[in-house]
């Protein structure tokens, strides 16, 4: 099968003051691929999704989206769902007025806006204020914001830190069974070894701000036996 040219991201790279944060990075990422983006903290993960997503400019380059420069397509962006690691809530606001302002009053009869309720178990936490709910249970109300509107890119970060591991093998089962159906492209930032292995198929390891590696899961799997042994192995400076 043929495959297409999703994202394209051309010579990238940020800059915070005098610091290099992304350092002239070329990457492509295909329809449908699930991408995982690994490396230590501070490395250049979540800076690089921000950029994609186009919550951060870049200092130099550019990014495609199917061949488009997103700074004269801003329409493309809608297509792109993120969710954060954490969300700065005005105080008082409740996840209800997400969904009125999100979706519409309708939500409420909304039968995909109701499973995914229930999915994500958030019921009881829409109705409190979120500055008042546990950051686990805004980590859920944040991953379900992502994917409300359907998007075609959904960019996850840190999805399942901070959960407990009833709802952590929950998620992960509902994003991988998500992809393989609807077909959507995703972009997952982890530092655990086991999300990324059931769901990616690609793993891109970022190292202060340039790809150390980027490589099929497939690969690593063959080579390393698992994401983890492989991330051991870079983590302790043995890889060459
Ligand atoms: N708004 C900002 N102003 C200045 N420096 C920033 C800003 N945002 C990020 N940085 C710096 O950029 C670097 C990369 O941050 P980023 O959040 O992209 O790392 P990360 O790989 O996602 O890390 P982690 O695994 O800890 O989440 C860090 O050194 C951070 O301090």
């Amino acid at each position: 099968m043929k495959w297409v040219k999703m994202i394209e991201i051309k010579n990238l790279t940020k800059k915070y003051n005098e610091n290099i944060i992304l350092d002239n990075l070329s990457l492509i990422i295909k329809d449908g691929e699930a991408v995982g983006v690994l490396g230590a903290n501070g490395a250049g993960k979540t800076t690089l999704v921000e950029i994609i997503s186009g919550v951060t400019e870049p200092t130099e380059g550019k990014i495609l989206f199917y061949d488009k420069d997103n700074k004269i397509e801003k329409n493309i962006q809608e297509k792109i769902g993120v969710q954060f690691q954490s969300g700065n809530w005005p105080f008082n606001t409740k996840g209800t007025d997400f969904l009125n302002l999100f979706i519409g009053k309708k939500w409420k009869k909304d039968e995909y806006v109701n499973k995914l309720i229930e999915i994500f178990e958030v019921k009881e936490i829409i109705v409190k204020r979120l500055s008042d709910c546990s950051g686990g249970e805004q980590q859920r109300f944040n991953s379900m914001l992502s994917i409300i509107k359907k998007p075609s890119v959904l960019i996850l970060d840190e999805l399942i830190t901070g959960l407990d591991l009833k709802m952590q093998i929950k998620l992960i089962n509902f994003f991988d069974n998500l992809r393989k159906k609807e077909k959507i492209t995703l972009i997952i930032i982890s530092h655990i070894p086991e999300e990324i292995e059931q769901i990616c198929n690609r793993i891109i390891v970022l190292d202060k701000g340039k790809i150390y590696m980027d490589k099929k899961i497939k690969e690593i799997k063959k080579e390393y036996s698992s994401v983890r042994s492989f991330l051991e192995l870079f983590f302790e400076g043995k890889l060459q």
